[in-house]
């Protein structure tokens, strides 16, 4: 580099000391999309039919129309979270937390579920139920202050009985994986308590109104939302970051863009490489798998967490609401639509389909707390 050439780290740290905001190329990236792209193109048991994808944009964007589908429809949901304060930020981070691996070996009648408001609740919506109820049952003298980060760090009151007290179940099968709930929530409050003075408020503040920095942060400092893994001979790890994304898309519709919400760079934020999402997906005929992954899942095989099949199904599913994002954009400039809503929308849906018995093939079954 010649003299007269300044360092570009130098240069960047000057403008954003001089500009106090970073510019456009100083914004972080999370690096999901590009992950999902290359394991789509490299992937042999899962692949994207592009007159479906093209189809199904137009069919999910008009009922996304239909239903007026937008950040305030989140709250809408009955047991969401109403009041736009801490407390429901502190809410959404644990929900989000603990938002993984709801599916059972068990018929629907002895699967793990939660009693709540007279009704009976499963899937995730168990998760948000058993909230809810433990913040009903809160008070001074007796319950489980279980949004607390101070509680979450305190290793005598934050046991595995107050964990097993807040998801207690209808039947006889507890939540899956309780134990390891145990080691998210803990980790939370150490981290919370070291770094960010047991505020998840300065959490959000450390990502300066970006949603990609706020999912790095949470991916660099909490090894729980740290969801990536190695795929084939790649050398870099791919990131799905499942569930540091969908926090920062919570809080970005429960709060409707505003206050804890606002994100300048909120459409940076992809699908959530769930169990639902690829099961609908390939409903619509978008994505499909080779026979042998497809016999696998429906005969409702365990798929390894990080194996190839199922990194394929994750990586496929995010490519494939991206292409169905920019399908939506290139028909209509103006379209209100981002990954987010898109993926809400097709979760929403899915359920709705499995409400009604009518699940064309099942979801696939991997056991573990990145989603
Ligand atoms: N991609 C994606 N995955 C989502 C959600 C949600 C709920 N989000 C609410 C917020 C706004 C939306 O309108 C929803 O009402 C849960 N999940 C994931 O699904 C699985 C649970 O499935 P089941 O056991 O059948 O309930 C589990 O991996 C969970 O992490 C989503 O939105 N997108």
């Amino acid at each position: 580099m010649s003299d007269d050439e300044a360092d570009p780290e130098l240069l960047a740290l000057l403008r954003q000391a001089l500009m106090g905001k970073p510019t456009q190329d100083d914004e972080p990236e999370t690096g999901v999309l590009e992950g999902a792209e290359y394991v789509c193109d490299n992937s042999i048991d899962a692949a994207l039919d592009m007159r479906s994808t093209k189809n199904a944009a137009a069919a999910i964007y008009e009922q996304m129309q239909q239903k007026n589908y937008s950040p305030s429809t989140w709250s809408d949901h009955e047991l969401h979270p109403k009041t736009k304060d801490e407390g429901t930020v502190a809410f959404i981070f644990l929900m989000d937390l603990l938002n993984f691996s709801f599916w059972s070996e068990k018929p629907e009648s002895e699967r793990f579920a939660v009693s709540y408001r007279d009704r009976r609740w499963t899937g995730y919506w168990s998760l948000v139920a058993s909230i809810q109820r433990a913040l009903d049952e809160v008070n001074p003298s007796q319950g489980i202050p279980i949004t607390d980060p101070h509680f979450w760090q305190n290793e005598d009151e934050c046991t595995l009985d107050a964990l097993r007290q807040v998801f207690r179940s209808t039947s006889d099968e507890e939540i899956p994986l309780l134990e390891e709930r145990l080691a998210c929530v803990r980790e939370a409050g150490q981290v919370l308590y070291e770094k960010y003075q047991c505020s998840i408020p300065n959490l959000i503040s450390a990502a300066n109104g970006s949603a990609a920095a706020l999912v790095n942060v949470l991916a660099r400092d909490f090894s729980a939302f740290r969801d990536e893994h190695k795929f084939e001979g790649r050398r870099k790890p791919v990131r799905f970051l499942k569930r540091a994304q969908i926090f920062v898309a919570d809080l970005w519709a429960c709060f409707e863009g505003e206050g804890y919400g606002a994100f300048r760079d909120i459409d940076k934020i992809t699908m959530f490489a769930d169990y639902r999402v690829p099961q609908i997906l390939c409903g619509l005929g978008c994505m499909s798998y080779s026979p042998k992954l497809d016999a696998a899942v429906r005969a409702g095989q365990l798929i390894e967490s990080g194996s190839s099949w199922e990194l394929q199904m994750r990586g496929c599913s995010i490519w494939c609401v991206e292409l169905i994002r920019r399908e939506i954009v290139r028909q209509d400039p103006d379209a209100k639509v981002n990954a987010i809503l898109i993926d809400f929308f097709l979760y929403d849906t899915m359920k709705e389909m499995e409400a009604a018995g009518k699940e064309s093939m099942p979801h696939h079954r991997t056991r573990s707390i990145w989603y």
